[in-house]
């Protein structure tokens, strides 16, 4: 994972100091973007343990289930989402609301991924393959306003690639979630598109370092990175809502201890 060792790098060498919401701090720059040739393996950070488990769940979550009720990581053991729960224990209409239900000018819910994969099917050159989140009149019902915002999708050459526009990245905690999350969806819809895997990229608006988390990043640059691991995906899954945890496994993943950090809220 060169690519995000050197995204850190040019944060921590041209990135500006700054306050932020959650009064940490940061150092931040703009506008980056990171490659992934999905061929060469599964992107995954290996300088530190990526909880897998967590991000397998996260992904199903949102885009399977297209759930916004955190009861469903709290069962499965995923806690990443504690902090910003509501009195009904849901994020509001955040993501997996809008990626699967989006609410329409007459009431009723618009499936965005049922959509997508329709559309990669029968229309795969189209350059109109948009996902997003960004429901501008219910940002005040969400908890947070969505990080991974919106992708588009490309079909070339029996491929499927993936650009992620992402406003706002936590580089030590979100951002290797993020990474890994969105290669892992682009297997999965290219699995049930009869598509092989293209590029994923990954654009960052306001990519930033706490400044609580600096430490944790240089020991991450000290350390020789391992090779990528690889995907597995279930060959009898047919319909992209028949996914489930077990049919999704990453195999081979070597990678240096976990490395704690505190997250900002
Ligand atoms: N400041 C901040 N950073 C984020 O990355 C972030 C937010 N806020 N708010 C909403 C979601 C929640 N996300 C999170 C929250 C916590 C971890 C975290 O603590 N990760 C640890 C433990 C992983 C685990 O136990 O599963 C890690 O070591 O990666 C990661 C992503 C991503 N998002
Ligand atoms: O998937 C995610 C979700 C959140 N983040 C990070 C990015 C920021 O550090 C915070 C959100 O704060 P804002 O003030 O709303 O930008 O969460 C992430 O990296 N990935």
């Amino acid at each position: 994972m060169k690519q995000y060792l050197d995204f850190l790098k040019t944060v921590l060498e041209e990135g500006v100091l700054t306050e932020d919401r959650t009064g940490t701090g940061t150092i931040s720059t703009f506008g980056q973007k990171m490659v992934f040739d999905l061929k060469e393996g599964l992107p995954v950070v290996t300088t530190k343990k990526i909880h897998l488990h967590s991000v397998i769940h996260e992904l199903l979550w949102m885009f399977v289930l297209g759930s916004n009720d955190v009861s469903y990581l709290q069962e499965n053991g995923v806690r990443i989402w504690n902090e910003w729960t509501d009195e009904k224990n849901t994020i509001g209409k955040g993501y997996g609301y809008q990626f699967r239900g989006w609410e329409g000018s007459n009431g009723e819910r618009i499936d965005q991924v049922e959509r997508l994969i329709h559309d990669l099917r029968n229309n795969p050159y189209s350059r109109r393959h948009i996902i997003t989140a960004w429901n501008v009149a219910q940002l005040d019902d969400m908890r947070l306003p969505p990080c991974h915002m919106m992708t588009q999708w490309y079909v070339r050459n029996g491929e499927l690639s993936c650009q992620l526009y992402q406003r706002s990245g936590d580089l030590f905690l979100g951002v290797p979630f993020n990474i890994t999350f969105y290669a892992i969806l682009t297997h999965m819809l290219a699995h049930v598109t009869g598509l092989g895997v293209g590029k994923l990229h990954h654009v960052i608006g306001d990519a930033h370092i706490y400044v609580n988390h600096l430490e944790q990043v240089q020991l991450q640059l000290t350390r020789e990175p391992h090779p990528l691991p690889k995907l597995w995906l279930n060959p009898e899954v047919q319909h992209f809502d028949d996914f489930t945890y077990d049919d999704i496994r990453v195999l081979d993943y070597q990678h240096h201890p976990p490395i704690k950090g505190k997250v900002s809220v």
